[in-house]
C-alpha cells in the first residue's frame, strides 16, 4: 500500500489540510502527547494560549512533525487509538491505513482530556473509598479484626444463558426475558447453568442486568467487586461507572441527570463540568450505572428514564433487588437476570480455613456443625459466625444455631466494644441505657415500614450507643452546607432492630402480619423471622435486659397461632403459601410445639415449590425432625440440593417418606 512506504512525518504532511480542520477534541490529543512526553508543560501552556481551534491544530501538526519521526509516529498512534473522539469520520479510513508497529497495536492511550482524566481518577478514588468503607463497616461488626479483601467471590449463577468460549463473549438467549422465574423443581446447583464472575458481568454486552438474591447473600458485594475491578483496570479507555444506593441518592428526587451524576461523586472542576457531562452523554456506551437496592426508582423520574434508556441510551444499567421483588412490574425489564447464590461449599471451607485456621479445634467445631455450615452459604452469616464463635464455650455448641441468635450476639458484642465493657457488664449497661436502644429500634421500625434506609432523628453524639450500628454519610449540598444521613451498617441489621421494636409493641404485631400479605408491604416479611427468633425461649436470657420476660412469654403464647393462620393461606390464586419461609420462621422460633402445630395443619404433607438452598434444607429438616410418631410425606421429586443439604435431610430420614 502507498501508505506503507511513507514515513510518519510524510504521512501527516500529506494530509495536513484535512487534519487541520478535521482533528477534533484537541485537549485530548494534547493530553496524550503530553503523557507520551512529546510535549512538555510549557508547550501545553503555549498551545492552550492559542486563540482558535484552527491555530491549535496547526501548531500541534507543526511542532510534532518538526520534532521528527518518533514524535509523528506517536501522534499517528494516538489518532488511531482515539479516532472515534479525535478524528472526523472522513479521516477514519486514512488513519486505519497507517501501519502501526505490531507491538503498538494494543497501545495504551488515554481516552480523556485532562479534565476527563482527572475526573476518571476522582471517580476511581471514590470507588476505592466505597470499598474501604465497606471493609471498615464489617471491621466494626467483626470486633476490629482485619477484614482482608474480597477473596471469596460468591457463586453467581445465571439462568438460560449461553457462554461462548474462549473469547468469553457472552450471548444471552432471552434478550427480552419477561419472566425468568425458576421453573418449579429446578435444581439448586444446576449443571447446565454457567457460573458468572463479576468480571463477566462487567464485560458482557447486556445493557439491562438484574441481580437477584436474598438478604445478605452478596448482591452489593458483587457490584462493589465490579466497581473494584473497574477502578483497578488500566486506563486504556475512558469509561464511567456510577454506583447509587439509597443513601447516595437521598435528597436528589428533583435533581436532573447532571446533578445526580456529579452531586455525590467527586465533582469535575467547574470549568470542565460541561465537557465531562457532554462526553458522558455523547458516549453513553462507556457508562455503567448501578442502582443497588434502590426502591425509589419508580418515583424518581430521572432514574426511571436512565433505567429505560431514555437518558444515556447506550449505558449499561445494573439493578440489584431481593428475591421477592423479582417479579415486580418495574423489574420486568432486564435482558439478563443473575441469581446470586452465596458461598459454595468449597468457599465456606476455604473461608473458615482462612479465618479460623489458627485454631484447629474451633475450625473443626464449625465445619462439623451442620446448622452453622448451612447458614454459612449466606456470606454475612459466615462473617458473624467468625465474630462470635471464639466467645462460645463447649456447651453452647449443643443447641441449634439460629440467625437471630447470631444477630443478638453481634448486637451485644457491638455494645461491648463501643462502650469498652466486659462481657459480664453488657446486661447491666443495656438495662441502664434502654432508652437509647429503644429509640434506635423505633427509628429502625419506622424506616423499614417506609421502605427507606435513612434514619431520622439520630443523635450526632458519637458516644450514643446507636453509633455502634450506624454509619453517617455526609453530602455537601451547597457551597457552605452539608447534609448528614444515618443508615445501618447493613440492611439486615435494620430489620433486626425493627423486630426488636415489634417485640416491645406486641399490639402492632398483628397489623404487621397482615401488611406482609400486601404487595406494597411484603418487604416486612424480612422482619418476622427475627421476631420469631426473639420470641424463642432459647434467646430470652440474652434480651431480658431490654424487655420484661413475662411480656415476651405472653406474646409467644398467642403469636404462633396467628402467624400460621396468616401465612398458611395461599399468597395468590396461582401460588401456594410459602412453605420454606414458614419453616425458616419456625426454625428461628425453635419451638417443637409450634412445629407440631404446623405439621398437623399440613396433614404431615410437605411439597416445597422451589429448589432448596442449604439454609432452607436446614430449616425444613428441623421442622420434620420435630414430628413425634407420624411420618412426614415430603415431595422432593427432581430436586437437587447440595451435599450438606442432602445430609441434613437424611438426618431426619426415619421421619420422612419421600
Ligand atoms: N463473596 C463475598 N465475599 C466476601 N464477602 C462477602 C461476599 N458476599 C457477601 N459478603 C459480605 O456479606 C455482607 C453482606 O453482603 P451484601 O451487602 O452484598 O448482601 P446483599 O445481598 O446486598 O444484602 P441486602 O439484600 O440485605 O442488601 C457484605 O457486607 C460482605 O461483607
Amino acid at each position: 500500500m502507498a501508505c506503507a512506504r511513507q514515513s510518519p512525518t510524510e504521512y501527516l504532511r500529506n494530509t495536513w489540510a484535512e487534519l487541520v480542520t478535521h482533528m477534533e477534541n484537541l485537549p485530548l490529543i494534547m493530553e496524550n502527547l503530553y503523557q507520551q512526553r512529546v510535549f512538555n508543560d510549557h508547550e501545553v501552556e503555549d498551545l492552550k494560549a492559542e486563540k482558535t481551534e484552527f491555530d491549535k491544530a496547526r501548531c500541534i501538526l507543526d511542532w510534532v512533525t518538526k520534532k521528527g519521526e518518533e514524535a509523528s509516529y506517536k501522534l499517528l498512534k494516538i489518532l488511531d487509538v482515539t479516532k472515534k473522539r479525535t478524528l472526523h469520520p472522513d479521516l477514519h479510513p486514512w488513519i486505519s491505513c497507517f501501519p502501526l508497529r505490531v507491538e503498538d497495536e494494543e497501545t495504551s492511550c488515554s481516552f480523556g482530556t485532562k479534565p476527563c482524566q482527572n475526573y476518571q481518577t476522582a471517580l476511581k478514588k471514590k470507588a476505592k473509598r466505597i470499598l474501604k468503607d465497606q471493609r471498615e463497616r464489617y471491621g466494626k461488626y467483626r470486633d476490629g479484626k482485619a477484614q482482608g479483601n474480597f477473596h471469596f467471590i460468591p457463586v453467581v449463577l445465571e439462568r438460560d444463558s449461553v457462554m461462548k468460549t474462549p473469547q468469553c463473549k457472552i450471548k444471552w438467549k432471552n434478550k427480552k426475558c419477561k419472566k425468568l422465574r425458576p421453573k418449579k423443581l429446578i435444581s439448586y446447583i444446576p449443571t447446565e447453568k454457567q457460573a458468572l464472575s463479576p468480571e463477566d458481568l462487567l464485560r458482557c454486552q447486556d445493557k439491562n442486568i438484574l441481580l437477584i438474591g436474598k438478604p445478605g447473600i452478596g448482591k452489593t458485594t458483587v457490584v462493589q467487586e465490579m466497581l473494584r475491578l473497574w477502578a483497578e483496570k488500566d486506563d486504556r479507555e475512558l469509561d464511567y461507572m456510577f454506583y447509587f444506593d439509597e443513601s447516595v441518592l437521598s435528597g436528589s428526587t428533583n435533581d436532573d441527570l447532571e446533578s445526580i451524576l456529579f452531586k455525590v461523586y467527586l465533582k469535575p472542576m467547574e470549568k470542565d463540568r460541561k465537557d465531562v457531562f457532554q462526553d458522558i452523554e455523547e458516549n453513553s456506551e462507556n457508562v455503567i450505572i448501578v442502582f443497588d437496592g434502590v426502591s425509589c426508582v419508580q418515583e424518581h423520574s430521572v432514574l426511571k428514564k436512565i433505567m429505560d434508556h431514555e437518558l444515556l441510551p447506550e449505558a449499561k444499567i445494573i439493578i440489584t433487588c431481593r428475591s421477592e421483588e423479582e417479579d415486580e412490574p418495574l423489574f420486568n425489564w432486564p435482558t439478563l437476570k443473575v441469581y446470586v447464590e452465596g458461598f459454595s461449599e468449597e468457599s465456606i471451607n476455604a473461608y473458615y480455613q482462612k479465618m479460623l485456621g489458627h485454631d484447629p479445634v474451633l475450625l473443626d467445631v464449625v465445619l462439623k456443625n451442620q446448622e452453622l455450615f448451612s447458614l454459612s452459604h449466606v456470606p454475612i452469616y459466615a462473617f458473624m459466625v467468625v465474630t462470635f464463635i471464639p466467645f462460645k464455650n463447649d456447651t453452647d455448641f449443643n443447641h441449634q444455631h439460629t440467625v437471630t441468635e447470631m444477630y443478638i450476639h453481634i448486637f451485644r458484642l457491638a455494645v461491648k466494644k463501643h462502650k469498652n465493657k466486659t462481657v459480664q457488664q453488657i446486661d447491666k449497661y443495656l438495662r441502664e441505657n434502654k432508652d437509647q436502644v429503644h429509640l434506635l429500634m423505633e427509628n429502625a421500625f419506622n424506616a423499614t415500614m417506609q421502605k427507606t434506609l435513612i434514619l431520622p432523628d439520630i443523635s450526632s453524639n458519637e458516644e450514643d450507643i446507636c453509633h455502634a450500628f450506624l454509619k453517617m454519610i455526609t453530602t455537601t449540598d451547597s457551597l457552605s452546607s452539608a447534609m448528614t444521613y444515618c443508615v445501618f451498617l447493613h440492611n439486615t441489621m435494620q430489620e433486626f432492630f425493627s423486630a426488636l421494636w415489634l417485640l416491645g409493641h406486641p399490639d402492632e404485631i398483628e397489623k404487621v402480619l397482615q401488611l406482609c400479605q400486601t404487595e406494597e408491604n411484603k418487604h416486612m416479611k424480612h422482619v418476622l423471622p427475627f421476631l420469631c427468633g426473639l420470641l424463642g425461649e432459647h434467646n430470652i436470657k440474652l434480651i431480658k435486659c431490654l424487655f420484661p420476660e413475662d411480656q415476651i412469654k405472653k406474646t409467644s403464647d398467642w403469636f404462633i397461632e396467628k402467624f400460621l393462620e396468616t401465612f398458611l393461606q395461599p399468597q395468590s390464586e396461582s401460588e401456594e403459601f410459602d412453605l420454606l419461609y414458614v419453616c425458616q420462621c419456625l426454625y428461628e422460633l425453635q419451638s417443637p410445639e409450634a412445629c407440631l402445630k404446623f405439621l398437623e395443619k399440613m396433614d404431615h404433607h410437605l411439597e416445597p415449590e422451589e429448589d432448596l438452598d442449604p439454609h432452607q434444607c436446614c430449616a425444613l429438616a428441623y421442622v420434620i425432625t420435630q414430628s413425634r410418631e407420624k411420618e412426614v410425606y415430603l415431595n422432593l421429586e427432581d430436586f437437587n440440593m447440595t451435599d450438606a443439604g442432602m445430609n441434613m435431610m437424611l438426618s431426619c430420614s426415619p421421619k420422612i417418606r419421600y
